[in-house]
């Protein structure tokens, strides 16, 4: 007797692809402040590691004053909070989570995006009802790479014993990063913003189309005993 594996997902970059928002909010508030604005790729290049680290990383781009941080974080929240207009899932993602759910997988989210902004876009996508368990960048004092959210994640489903039962999957380096260091498998969505060749990140698996998914889950099968 066993029962469908936990699933953990990223959320930028493996379910949704948001840099286009991002990189709209972002460049709003640098005209605002008189400030060269940023391409797509290079916004697109700093996400993944949240809020705190995408704006130092625009300021040592752009030469700012490190001190203007929090100002323009504020600045950047109040668009970035319901920012939805530019976001686009990935092909077959929703079809993939829905496939997933009918076999009975319980499935969390995540993410180092702040928590508020996760849940406008899980709402604003009809996805809500998919996730058990959502952990935001500001819902712990660590994010990824820091195992600590993953763990979290799977223990708000649940599952406590997520290294032995669980699976998370990413796209970042910072996802392979936290699945390493919480002893989780990892399955990389190769579609999103990672910076490294495939070959060079740690993983159990890899797909680069959702429709692939559910098949790759049903190979590994991961179980847990009921009960
Ligand atoms: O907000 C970010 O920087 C990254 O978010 P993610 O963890 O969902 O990829």
């Amino acid at each position: 007797m066993s029962v469908p594996c936990p699933i953990v997902f990223d959320l930028d970059g493996t379910l949704i692809d948001s840099a286009p928002d991002i990189h709209a909010c972002v460049n709003t508030v640098l005209r605002e402040n008189a400030v060269t604005p940023l391409p797509l790729d290079r916004v697109r290049s700093f996400v993944g590691g949240g809020v705190e680290l995408l704006w130092s990383r625009i300021i040592a781009a752009r030469g700012l004053d490190p001190a203007d941080r929090p100002v323009l974080i504020a600045a950047f929240m109040a668009r970035y909070h319901d920012a939805t207009a530019l976001t686009r899932l990935y092909p077959g993602a929703a079809e993939a989570l829905a496939a997933l759910a009918d076999l009975g997988h319980p499935m969390g989210i995540c993410t180092n995006k702040p928590l508020a902004a996760t849940r406008n876009v899980l709402a604003h996508f009809g996805l809500t009802g998919f996730f058990g368990a959502v952990i935001g960048g500001d819902s712990l004092p660590q994010k990824k790479p820091h195992p600590a959210p993953l763990h979290a994640t799977f223990a708000a489903l649940g599952a406590e014993d997520a290294a032995a039962a669980g699976l998370f999957v990413g796209d970042s380096e910072f996802d392979a990063g936290c699945a390493a260091a919480a002893s989780v498998p990892f399955l990389l969505f190769t579609g999103g913003y990672r910076h490294t060749p495939v070959e060079q990140m740690a993983h159990e698996a890899s797909f680069s189309d959702f429709s692939q998914l559910v098949r790759l889950v049903l190979e590994m099968r991961p179980r847990v005993p009921a009960g």
